[in-house]
């Protein structure tokens, strides 16, 4: 057994969600569910401003923060997408290079010890009887940290750790959720994008912009984001590991709702639920 870090909950969750459980992201344009497991995964979205990232986003917040058994560490470089979680966040990062590349050579570290702790005990991930939580990274504007603050060596030092994070996390328990409205090579590079085992790609303006998203020679063969009408928000082509890009519909969270979801997440964090 490794050993215990779960900050939450006793054992494994009693009330609301596990993040072992698939998450509901919205409808295939057939009707059926798109549930996705997010644990062992990654997942990297992309679109034009106004496309439906937020929307998408915040069903992936909302099933992290009602599981007990994960803990919820947000990067907020617009400071408005993800506002309304950001009490529930365990971390929360704004507008702030430096803080973030302290927060992510921590959750490195977090890594590379449960890495060692699965080695001693001849194990080759974390599994949900664990008590250890799984870490849910959401970076939201990936540009803003990876293209825009801070120096050169900043934005390369932040994309280093995160590709590590994606590279590595999943077996460690961590899981990386990062979105941008600027699907362009220089923010995200295929060394990076390839590592993403689920891409999400809401209507993007160029084929090259689709392709940045769901990977290259996507488009030629029919499946391109920027044929998405720009009043179809919220509807993206997901692209899931090893098999071809499916039409889909996010499930759409009003404030209401969200307002609701939190307050019910600060109920189960503090042990209040039925
Ligand atoms: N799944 C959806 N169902 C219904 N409406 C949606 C959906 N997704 C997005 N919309 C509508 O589109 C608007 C813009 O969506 P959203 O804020 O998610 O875009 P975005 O891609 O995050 O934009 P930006 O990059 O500027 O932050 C929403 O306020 C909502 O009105």
């Amino acid at each position: 057994m490794l050993k215990r870090t779960r900050r939450h909950a006793d054992t494994v969750p009693v009330a609301g969600l596990s993040i072992y459980d698939p998450m509901h992201l919205g409808l295939f344009e057939d009707g059926h569910r798109a549930d996705i497991p997010l644990v062992y995964r990654n997942l990297l979205m992309g679109g034009e401003p106004g496309s439906g990232k937020s929307v998408a986003l915040n069903n992936v917040v909302a099933h992290a923060a009602l599981c007990p058994d994960s803990s919820l560490w947000l990067f907020d470089g617009k400071q408005v997408e993800l506002g309304l979680w950001r009490e529930q966040a365990d971390v929360f990062v704004g507008p702030d290079i430096a803080h973030a590349l302290s927060v992510l050579e921590q959750l490195q570290a977090e890594m590379n010890r449960r890495y060692e702790e699965l080695e001693r005990v001849r194990r080759r991930q974390i599994t949900r009887d664990d008590p250890v939580d799984v870490i849910t990274l959401v970076v939201d504007e990936l540009a803003l940290f990876s293209a825009t603050m801070g120096t050169k060596e900043d934005q390369e030092a932040f994309v280093r750790l995160l590709r590590d994070l994606v590279a590595r996390g999943r077996a460690a328990g961590v899981i990386v959720i990062a979105a941008t409205q600027r699907p362009s090579a220089d923010i995200i590079p295929t060394s990076l994008r390839d590592l993403f085992g689920y891409r999400l790609a809401f209507r993007c303006t160029t084929d090259s912009s689709s392709d940045i998203i769901l990977g290259r020679g996507w488009a030629q063969q029919g499946y391109n984001a920027a044929t998405i009408a720009p009043e179809h928000r919220g509807i993206g082509l997901l692209l899931a590991e090893g098999g071809f890009p499916r039409r889909m519909k996010s499930a759409y969270l009003s404030d209401a709702d969200i307002y609701s979801l939190v307050d019910y997440a600060r109920q189960l964090k503090h042990g209040r639920a039925a």
